[in-house]
C-alpha cells in the first residue's frame, strides 16, 4: 500500500511574512489641517506644504518633560489655516471616489485633539465655503455615477451581502416604500451643491447607492438609523463576512437615489449622534461616528429595456467609502469633565490608545522578520472595525486636525508624532474586483445605432439569402475578413427583417456579438499598438539619455580615479611626513631629555664640578685649592660655542677677568660638562698658538714646550677648532712692542674642554707676562 506522503504546513510566521512588492501594498496617507488660530502665541505654524512645526509655547502650557525643542513633522500634505474646504476635499476625498467608482473600498477619518475641527473638516456647514468632505462626496457620487437602477431592485441580505430582485418584487416593494420617505428639509435644498464629475465609473455596470450611519459610544456600535421604537438604540455587535470584511451587525443600509436624500439619512442620524457641550468644545462629539457609502454594482443585462442587473447576484461588487470622524482625545484635568462626561474621555481616549497600539504593533511587525506579534484589534470596537482596512482590504487616509492654541500643545505633540509615524504602514492593497475586458456600453449602442443603419440602406438592395461562410480572422489587420464578417451581418439582419423566424433571431443576435466584439478588439489593438509605438518612441528617448549618462558617468569615473589618485599620493606624502615628523619628535624629545639632564646635573653639581669651581675660585684668589664645597644652583646658560670666541676675545685681560668670563657674572659655571675628566696632562698633547712673526726675546727662561706640541700660527675658526679638540692644553702667545721698544710678551693658558653640547671650549687658568725693557728706555 502506498504511504500516503504528508504535506508540511508552512510556519505560521512564514506565511504572514511573505514580503510584498512595493506594487502590492499602499502606505497609510496621513494629511494635517491647522484650524484658524487668533491668538498671539501659536504652537504650531506650516511650514510649507508638506511639513508643520511646533512652536514652544509659554512655559505654562507645557509638561515638565516635554521636549524643550522645536519639532518638524512631516504629511503627505499640510493644510494652513488659508486652505478651505474645497482645497482639502480635492485633495482628499477626490481619488477615493475615483476608487469607489471602480470597486475599491476606502477608509478617511479625522483624527486629533478636542476642538481640533475634526466634526467641521468632515461635516461643516451647509455654506459653500464651509461644506465639509461628507456632503461634497455624496454630490460627487451622484454626478459620476451613470446606469442607476431604480430603488428596490438591489437589497441588503445577510452576513454583509446584497441580493437582486426581480422586476416586479423590486415594483412591489416600491410601492410599499413609498409611504415612509423622508421628506427632505430646507437646510438640505438650499445648501451647496458641489458640482465635480469624475469619471472611472464602468458603464456596462448599473448601480445603487446604500448608505449606513453608525456610532461608536462607550465601546458600543448603536445604529443611528434603527427604527428605535422607545428612542433607545440597540447595542450592535461587529462579525465578520466571507470577504473577511468587518461589518456591524443589523445595521441598516439605507438605499438613497441623491445626495439630499443621503444627506436627509445623514440628518437623521445627526439627531441621534451623542454631541454634548464640554469646556473646550461646545458641540464635542462623544462618540466615534461612521459614516459608510456603498456603491452596489452589477452588470448590466443588455436584453431588457430598462436599466437593469444581470439576475447573477453573485456578479454583484460592493465598493464602500467609510467617513469616520473621530471624537477627540481629552485630558480630564483640561476638561474638568465629571461623571458620564469623564467616563466618555475615558471611553474615547482608550480606542485612541487602542488605535496607537495597534498602529505600533503593525509597525513593528513590518520592521521584525521573525517575530510577529498578533494586532489587538479587538481591544475596542474601533479598531475592530478598521481591522478591515489595516488588514488590506481598502486605502486607509487619515486627515490629522490640529489647533495651534498653546494649551493643545503637548496633545497636538503626541498626536502629530502618532500621525507621523503612522504612515509608515504599509497595507496590503485590495484586489481587483471589477470584471475586466469588457465592452464598454458606449462602444456597444453607437456599433449597433450604426450597424441598424446600414441595414436600413441596404434593405432594398437585398437579392440572395447569404450561405454561412467561413471565416478566418488572420490578425487584427486582417481587414478583409472583417468587411466580410460585416456584410454577413448586414445580410443576416435583413433577413432578421423579413422573418420572424426566432431561431435565425438569436442566430443574428450571437453574430452581431461577435462581430461587434471583433471591431471592438480591433480598435482596442489599434489603440493599444499605438500606446506601444508612443512607449517604442518614449523607450527610444530614455535609451538616448541612458546612453548620454552613461557616457557623462564613464567620464565622472575616470575623473574620480584620478582624484583617487591624487589623493593616494597626498596621502603618501603626509605619512611620510607624519613619519618625519615623529622621528623629530624623537630627536626633539632625546634632546629635551638629554638638557633635562644637563640641567640636573647642573642644578644639583657633582664634586668634580663644585671642586673644579673651587679650584677655579681659589686660584683665583691666590689660595691653594681645598677639598670641593656645594655651589648654589646657576642659571641656565645656552651651551655653544659663542664662548669659546669671547674667551678670545677676552685672552689678553687678566687671569681674574678669564675666570670671572669662565664662571659667569655671579661666579656660577655654565656650559662646561662637568661629567668630563680630563686626561693627565703628560698624556694630552698642547696646542701652541704662536704669532705670525714673533720677535725674538732670547730670554733664559721660557715656557716648556712637549715635543709633541700642536703649533699653529693662523687662529681660523674651522681650524684652531679642529687643532683644539685634538688638544687637553691650549697657550697663546702675544706680544706687543711700543713705541719705545719695550716689548710685552704674554702667553695665556688654558684647558680644552668638551661641553655638553658636543662642542669645545678653553677655560684659560693662568697668564704669564714677560716685559723686555728697552736699553734706549732704561738710560
Ligand atoms: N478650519 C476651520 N475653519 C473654521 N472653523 C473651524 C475650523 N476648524 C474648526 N473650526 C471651528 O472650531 C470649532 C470646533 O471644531 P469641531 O467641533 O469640528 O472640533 P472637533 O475636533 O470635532 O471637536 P470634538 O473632538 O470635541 O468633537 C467649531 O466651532 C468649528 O466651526
Amino acid at each position: 500500500m502506498a504511504s500516503r506522503k504528508r504535506g508540511i504546513t508552512p510556519a505560521r510566521d512564514q506565511v504572514r511574512r511573505k514580503k510584498l512588492s512595493l506594487d502590492e501594498t499602499d502606505n497609510i496617507e496621513v494629511f494635517c489641517r491647522l484650524c484658524p488660530y487668533s491668538g498671539s502665541t501659536p504652537s504650531l505654524k506650516a511650514i510649507d506644504d508638506l511639513s508643520i512645526q511646533t512652536l514652544l509655547p509659554p512655559p505654562q502650557f507645557r509638561r515638565e518633560n516635554a521636549p524643550q525643542v522645536e519639532k518638524i513633522f512631516g504629511f503627505g500634505r499640510v493644510f494652513s489655516e488659508a486652505d478651505g474646504q474645497e482645497v482639502v476635499f480635492e485633495q482628499t476625498s477626490v481619488d477615493l471616489i475615483v476608487n469607489l467608482l471602480k470597486g475599491q473600498n476606502s477608509l478617511l477619518f479625522t483624527y486629533g485633539v478636542t476642538g481640533s475641527g475634526k466634526t467641521y473638516t468632515m461635516t461643516g456647514k451647509p455654506t459653500e465655503s464651509d461644506t465639509g468632505l461628507l456632503p461634497r462626496t455624496l454630490d460627487v457620487i451622484f454626478n459620476s455615477v451613470n446606469n442607476r437602477v431604480d430603488k428596490c431592485i438591489f437589497y441588503p441580505a445577510a452576513l454583509n451581502t446584497f441580493e437582486i430582485r426581480s422586476t416586479l418584487d423590486a415594483h412591489m416593494k416600491r410601492h410599499q416604500m413609498a409611504t415612509d420617505r423622508l421628506s427632505t428639509s430646507r437646510e438640505i435644498t438650499d445648501r451647496y451643491y458641489e458640482a465635480i464629475k469624475l469619471s472611472g465609473y464602468d458603464d456596462n455596470m448599473v448601480c445603487s447607492v446604500f448608505v449606513s450611519y453608525v456610532e461608536i459610544y462607550n465601546n458600543y456600535c448603536y445604529d443611528l438609523l434603527e427604527d428605535a421604537k422607545n428612542g433607545v438604540l440597540t447595542k450592535r455587535e461587529l462579525r465578520q463576512d466571507r470577504q473577511q470584511q468587518v461589518y456591524v451587525d443589523g445595521a441598516k443600509d439605507v438605499e438613497v437615489s441623491s445626495s439630499e436624500e443621503a444627506l436627509e439619512v445623514f440628518c437623521l442620524g445627526e439627531e441621534r449622534r451623542r454631541v454634548s457641550s464640554t469646556i473646550l468644545n461646545k458641540d464635542s462629539s462623544r462618540s466615534h461616528s461612521v459614516f459608510t457609502i456603498k456603491l452596489v454594482m452589477a452588470p448590466r443585462a443588455y436584453e431588457t429595456k430598462t436599466v437593469y442587473p444581470v439576475m447573477d447576484s453573485s456578479q454583484i461588487v460592493v465598493s464602500q467609502l467609510c467617513l469616520v470622524d473621530l471624537a477627540g482625545s481629552e485630558r480630564a484635568k483640561r476638561t474638568q469633565n465629571m461623571g458620564e462626561r469623564l467616563a466618555e474621555a475615558n471611553s474615547i481616549n482608550q480606542s485612541l490608545m487602542n488605535l496607537r497600539q495597534c498602529i505600533d504593533v503593525l509597525r513593528r511587525n513590518q520592521k521584525s522578520t521573525s517575530n510577529v506579534e498578533q494586532v489587538p484589534y479587538r481591544q475596542s470596537k474601533l479598531t475592530h472595525l478598521f481591522k478591515t482596512y489595516l488588514e488590506g482590504n481598502g486605502k486607509i487616509r487619515m486627515v490629522i486636525c490640529v489647533n495651534p492654541k498653546p494649551d493643545d500643545y503637548d496633545e497636538n505633540l503626541s498626536a502629530l508624532a502618532f500621525a507621523e509615524e503612522s504612515q509608515t504602514i504599509e497595507v496590503k492593497k485590495q484586489v481587483e474586483r471589477m470584471p475586466t475586458d469588457r465592452i464598454p456600453h458606449s462602444f456597444f449602442s453607437q456599433w449597433n445605432s450604426e450597424l441598424d443603419g446600414a441595414v436600413r440602406i441596404d434593405v432594398d438592395e437585398r437579392s440572395e439569402t447569404p450561405c454561412p461562410p467561413t471565416f478566418c480572422l488572420r490578425d487584427y489587420n486582417d481587414n478583409d475578413t472583417v468587411e466580410s464578417m460585416r456584410n454577413y451581418a448586414r445580410k443576416l439582419a435583413e433577413l432578421q427583417n423579413s422573418s420572424e423566424d426566432g431561431a435565425s433571431t438569436s442566430l443574428l443576435s450571437v453574430i452581431r456579438q461577435y462581430m461587434m466584439e471583433a471591431d471592438y478588439q480591433r480598435i482596442e489593438i489599434a489603440r493599444l499598438k499605438n500606446s506601444l509605438d508612443e512607449r517604442d518612441k518614449e523607450v527610444e528617448r530614455l535609451t538616448g539619455f541612458v546612453k548620454k549618462y552613461k557616457r557623462e558617468c564613464h567620464g565622472l569615473r575616470e575623473r574620480v580615479a584620478k582624484y583617487e589618485q591624487g589623493e593616494q599620493e597626498t596621502q603618501m606624502a603626509m605619512e611620510k611626513l607624519v613619519e618625519q615628523n615623529m622621528e623629530d619628535r624623537k630627536t626633539i624629545q632625546s634632546q629635551k631629555k638629554a638638557i633635562r639632564n644637563v640641567r640636573g646635573i647642573i642644578d644639583n653639581p657633582s664634586p668634580s664640578v663644585a671642586s673644579l669651581r673651587s679650584r677655579f675660585d681659589q686660584e683665583n684668589m691666590g689660595l691653594q685649592p681645598t677639598a670641593p664645597m656645594q655651589t648654589p644652583p646657576p642659571p641656565y646658560q645656552t651651551p655653544g660655542r659663542q664662548p669659546v670666541f669671547r674667551k678670545r676675545l677676552e685672552m689678553t685681560t687678566s687671569t681674574t677677568a678669564v675666570n670671572s668670563a669662565s664662571s659667569g657674572a655671579n661666579g656660577q659655571q655654565g656650559y662646561v660638562n662637568p661629567k668630563y675628566q680630563r686626561r693627565s696632562k703628560s698624556a694630552s698633547r698642547l696646542l701652541d698658538h704662536q704669532p705670525l712673526h714673533r720677535v725674538p726675546t732670547g730670554t733664559v727662561l721660557q715656557s716648556r714646550t712637549p715635543g709633541n706640541a700642536i703649533r699653529t700660527t693662523k687662529p681660523e675658526v674651522s681650524s684652531i677648532l679642529h687643532q683644539l679638540n685634538k688638544s687637553g692644553e691650549y697657550r697663546l702667545t702675544h706680544q706687543e712692542v711700543d713705541q719705545e721698544g719695550n716689548i710685552s710678551t704674554n702667553i695665556v693658558k688654558g684647558d680644552v674642554i668638551p661641553t655638553v653640547s658636543g662642542g669645545t671650549a678653553v677655560f684659560f687658568h693662568d697668564i704669564e707676562k714677560l716685559t723686555h725693557e728697552s736699553p734706549a728706555t732704561r738710560k
